[in-house]
């Protein structure tokens, strides 16, 4: 069923369970990730970046609206980085049922206002609201954050802002940044720091940049054809340390696009006779699912929908 990301989210924080959110850009991807939460019984949440917006519009917001409501657990289609008031509202009006509103970049006056701004609008369409304080390294779609301007979130600060802005999820910079190449080797998190804002706060909190890299998918991505210099995500013992503090919305987007990309490469070298999408664009899904599964267990949200 089609719900906000509050009715997941919530539980989730209450239940010391973390959920996936993961990006999609096209039917196969949201297939994955619905059949698959189905299939384990694990609530879910559908993100669009701004990005997945241009590239498949309503059309592609109609295939996970539709999907989210025959399904069997309870998916969220949320808005992932949503840049401006007038980006969340134009998600709200697409279907999206939780918004993300990223005014990280602001100073904190500037963070409040335009947050504030969207919690109240969104809230008086029943949709629930994700903001950001501090600022992740690694790229964001928009915005290049480069690491000496990546900051952690302060504890204190974190506590103000959910007062002032009315905010129902917060995502917290907290030593992980996006794409493949999360810091050498393993990225270092902030435990002492989750622990403290998540101690001081009651929301659901929410990690972003939170996708593994698995090395086997890495290795199949460069067997497959796949170029890619010494990649490496969150270890599974971090996100688990922090969804037992109070991390429960956490981001996956790197480890979707490397494994869909390894089922494509796979289909094409191992039929060069091939053109049948089916064939080519169907392995995908299967190795996305194992990917997800990995993920959900990891968060341990198996079996709570
Ligand atoms: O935070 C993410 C995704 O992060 P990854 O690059 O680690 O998948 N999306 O908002
Ligand atoms: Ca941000
Ligand atoms: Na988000
Ligand atoms: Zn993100």
């Amino acid at each position: 069923m089609l719900v906000t990301g509050n009715d997941i989210l919530v539980p989730a924080r209450a239940g010391k369970y973390g959920v996936g959110s993961f990006n999609t850009n096209n039917m196969e991807i949201t297939q994955a990730i619905i059949h698959t939460a189905e299939r384990l019984r694990s609530p879910v949440m559908v993100q669009m970046s701004e990005g997945a917006i241009k590239y498949g519009g309503q059309d592609l917001a109609n295939i996970v609206i539709d999907l989210a409501r025959r399904a069997t657990v309870p998916v969220a289609l949320h808005l992932d980085h949503g840049s401006s008031y007038e980006s969340a509202l134009k998600a709200i009006k697409m279907g999206f049922t939780s918004v993300m509103i990223d005014a990280s970049h602001h100073d904190f006056e500037g963070n409040v206002k335009e947050t504030r701004r969207v919690v109240e609008a969104a809230h008086a369409m029943g949709i629930s609201v994700e903001s950001e304080l501090g600022r992740l390294g690694g790229i964001e779609e928009h915005i290049v954050v480069d690491e000496k301007d990546a900051f952690l979130t302060d504890p204190e600060e974190a506590v103000q802002f959910i007062e002032q802005t009315g905010t129902d999820y917060l995502a917290i910079a907290i030593g992980t940044s996006h794409g493949a190449f999360k810091g050498k080797g393993r990225p270092y998190i902030d435990h002492a720091r989750i622990e403290k804002i998540a101690g001081l706060t009651g929301i659901p909190l929410v990690a972003h940049g939170s996708s593994g890299v698995p090395q086997e998918i890495v290795e199949r991505f460069r067997k497959a054809g796949g170029e890619i210099g010494d990649a490496a995500g969150i270890a599974d013992e971090d996100l688990q340390r922090a969804t037992g503090f109070g991390i429960a919305k956490v981001n996956v987007d790197t480890d979707l696009r490397l494994a869909s990309t390894v089922g494509i490469r796979e289909a094409l070298m191992a039929n060069p006779k091939e053109f049948d999408p089916r064939k080519i664009f169907g392995p995908a899904r299967d190795v996305m699912s194992q990917v997800i599964e990995h993920k959900m267990r990891v968060l341990g949200s198996v079996g709570k929908a």
